[in-house]
């Protein structure tokens, strides 16, 4: 059984509290984006073992066992004593972009196995399991455009679509550690609400819609910024950073035409039309 997880970008961010446990309170909107990973599951019928990870494409640094998608498989093992299962997957979305491509990966692997095996799990439960594996893993269970509050776990549904624009995302290879830039933040609210700022014209979130990991990234890596500034040169309506970075998307008009722009040998790039 196969599936595409996909990866997602955080329409504002804003990071209000600190709180006692160390993490950071903040409000969001994630929107899912069409870059797919690809995670397939069979039974497995060699060998003793419980489950066989096969990884291809991007590659993800440290063990098999850390990978979300096995810790989404022994979460649900636990539960049900799952049968033994060969996984494959082919890993198209950078990692550590702030475009939740683990995340994705696990809620996916949740989805898939319930599917599979039958377990009958409602979507209230499946999101209450990828809560445990992620802050942002929850999203991906209904991945769709959400407004999110608390550590990034807490959804209302929004009414929001920008089916039809152009995203045209950048991932430089530039590695933010999304501790550190948590770290350098000081909190705070917005003056406006994001639930309401994200219900205004896309044309004018410009003026009012800020990621506020922008502010402590883009000094210490000016290459950030710069490819920002190049999408609003390029004629974006809005563009930002994703969540703590390194990847920058613009979000451009249906019928925009998107030029070819050296962003450095080693970066990441998409452009296609938003689905949903
Ligand atoms: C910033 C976002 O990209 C917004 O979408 C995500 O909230 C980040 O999610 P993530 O990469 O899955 O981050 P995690 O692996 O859960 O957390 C990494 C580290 O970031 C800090 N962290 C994370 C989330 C949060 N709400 N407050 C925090 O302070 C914590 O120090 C944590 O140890
Ligand atoms: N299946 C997986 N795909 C990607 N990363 C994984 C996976 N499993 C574990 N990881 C680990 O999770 C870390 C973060 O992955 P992810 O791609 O979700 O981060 P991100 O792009 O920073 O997203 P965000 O900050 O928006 O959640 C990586 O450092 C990686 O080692």
């Amino acid at each position: 059984m196969l599936t595409f997880p996909n990866g997602k970008i955080n329409l504002g961010l804003n990071i209000t509290e600190k709180r006692p446990d160390g993490y950071h309170n903040l409000e969001t909107v994630f929107y899912p984006i069409p870059i797919e990973d690809a995670l397939e599951i069979n039974l497995l019928h060699e060998g003793s073992r419980k489950y066989c990870l096969h990884q291809a494409g991007i590659e993800i640094a440290g063990e098999a066992e850390n990978n979300l998608v096995v810790k989404a498989y022994k979460l649900l093992d636990e539960l049900f004593d799952l049968p033994p299962v060969d996984i494959h997957l082919f890993k198209h979305i950078p990692s550590g972009a702030g475009l939740g491509g683990g995340s994705a990966d696990a809620a996916f692997m949740l989805k898939l196995l319930n599917e599979k095996f039958n377990l009958g799990l409602s979507i209230e439960s499946m999101e209450d399991y990828a809560s445990r594996l992620g802050a942002d893993c929850a999203f991906f269970i209904r991945n769709a455009p959400t407004y999110a509050e608390g550590i990034g776990n807490v959804f209302s549904p929004i009414s929001l679509s920008l089916k039809g624009y152009q995203l045209w995302l950048v991932k430089p290879d530039i590695f933010v550690s999304t501790r550190d830039a948590f770290s350098q933040i000081k909190p705070h609210r917005p003056e406006r609400p994001l639930k309401e700022t994200i219900q205004l014209p896309v044309e004018e979130w410009r003026n009012c819609m800020v990621n506020d990991f922008e502010e402590s990234v883009f000094p210490q890596f000016p290459a950030i910024r710069e490819i920002k500034e190049e999408m609003y040169r390029q004629g974006a309506v809005y563009a930002s950073m994703s969540g703590s970075g390194s990847s920058v998307y613009g979000i451009f008009k249906p019928n925009a035409s998107l030029p070819d722009i050296d962003f450095g040998k080693e970066a990441f790039v998409y452009k296609g039309k938003l689905v949903v």
